[in-house]
């Protein structure tokens, strides 16, 4: 089995935009022998450091006006009535607002704390609580290969996601087949294709992605052809990219399950892994999306994109609450997007994203 670890040195990648923050340490890949148990991820202390750093100036917009309630000096109803704007200001949703607010009540009772700053520290402990079931690490290779399925709506950041995940995967020496399962969008399979190059560019990870596309045509057939290539070529992993698509396209939502059944004839048990890529920008949106494509799919993960700069990261908490009555258990977030290069790609750890979220000023 392996599972995605930090990396100890960064990734050679794109030329970073002249204005954009510091690179984030990636995630990496690491292989412990199976059956004993993944161990913890272990976190560098230098590339954590500029990683939390990033992750706040990201989550800014979020944080500021939900950091902006504890610069008072009293603990009182405007406190908590602001606190409470804030969060639904942030897309944490009415529900996920509600709990919060009243597990904070409960903690600042307890703690008999006396100033908003110790609030401030009381709601991180709150979040972290509640995102906390949200946080497993994604473990590949417990079969060869490990069948990786990436749903989502147009836009969402599904195949940048399968560019960084490859390149982490490459990086560790695991050879990775894509399917291009869009079939019928050109620039779909030639983007995919650019990520795939890129994800191999580097010499040690020279000849381990490949791709396998075809124009026209079904994209169950194409999942179905790379699974079958995939096991002749002794890949790790094959990922099938799909098309975006609604909820409500209920003819695409088909074609999807289509994909999901075929990925099992080619291989048993395939696809070990359903992941939904969801926009952090939609918001409570990206909540419906989550219910939507899990109902159709039984998804296993998700991987939260465009947490830089969002206003609505807020939403995570609404996901983590409707996760406690999912009947299957909460579905994970595996990773979370704050960028657009291959190396903005991050483990999603529930503390860590609870102090950045109420970071902002
Ligand atoms: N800022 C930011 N942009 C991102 C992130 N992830 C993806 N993007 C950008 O979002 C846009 C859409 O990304 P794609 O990977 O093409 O999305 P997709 O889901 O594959 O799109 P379709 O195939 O059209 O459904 C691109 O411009 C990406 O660079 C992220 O974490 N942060």
């Amino acid at each position: 089995m392996f599972s995605f670890f930090r990396k100890k040195t960064p990734v050679p990648a794109d030329p970073p935009a002249a204005a954009s923050p510091p690179p984030l340490s990636p995630p990496a890949v690491a292989a412990p022998p199976s059956p004993a148990p993944v161990p913890a991820p272990v976190a560098a202390p230098a590339p954590r450091a500029s990683w939390l750093a990033r992750l706040s100036a990201g989550l800014k917009k979020t944080g500021s006006s939900i950091a902006q309630v504890f610069t008072g000096t009293q603990i009182d109803e405007t406190l908590y009535e602001e606190l409470e704007a804030a969060l639904l200001m942030a897309d944490a949703g009415v529900g996920a607002t509600r709990h919060l607010l009243e597990d904070l009540r409960r903690r600042v009772k307890a703690a008999k704390a006396t100033d908003p700053a110790a609030v401030k520290g009381l709601l991180i402990e709150a979040i972290t609580e509640l995102l906390q079931p949200l946080e497993r690490p994604l473990q590949l290779g417990a079969v060869e290969p490990t069948v990786l399925m990436v749903a989502g709506v147009n836009g969402a950041g599904k195949t940048t996601t399968i560019g960084k995940l490859t390149r982490h995967l490459a990086d560790g020496g695991h050879k990775v087949l894509l399917a291009a399962a869009d079939t019928f969008r050109a620039a779909a399979r030639e983007q995919l294709a650019v990520w795939a190059d890129r994800a191999g560019a580097a010499p040690q990870t020279d000849k381990l992605v490949e791709i396998v596309s075809q124009e026209s045509g079904d994209p169950a057939a194409v999942c179905f052809d790379a699974v079958k290539a995939g096991q002749a070529r002794g890949c790790a992993a094959v990922i099938a990219d799909t098309a975006g698509r609604l909820p409500t396209q209920l003819h695409l939502m088909e074609e999807l399950k289509k994909i999901q059944r075929t990925l099992g004839k080619a291989m048993d048990g395939a696809p070990h892994e359903v992941l939904l890529v969801i926009d952090g920008n939609t918001g409570q949106n990206a909540l419906s999306q989550v219910q939507a494509f899990d109902a159709a799919l039984g998804l296993t993960g998700l991987v939260v994109t465009k947490l830089d700069g969002t206003a609505k990261g807020g939403v995570l908490a609404a996901i983590a609450l409707w996760a406690r009555q999912r009947a299957a258990g909460p579905v994970p977030v595996y990773f979370i997007g704050v960028g657009e290069k291959l190396e903005d790609l991050e483990r999603f750890q529930a503390r860590e994203f609870a102090e950045a979220l109420l970071q902002g000023r």
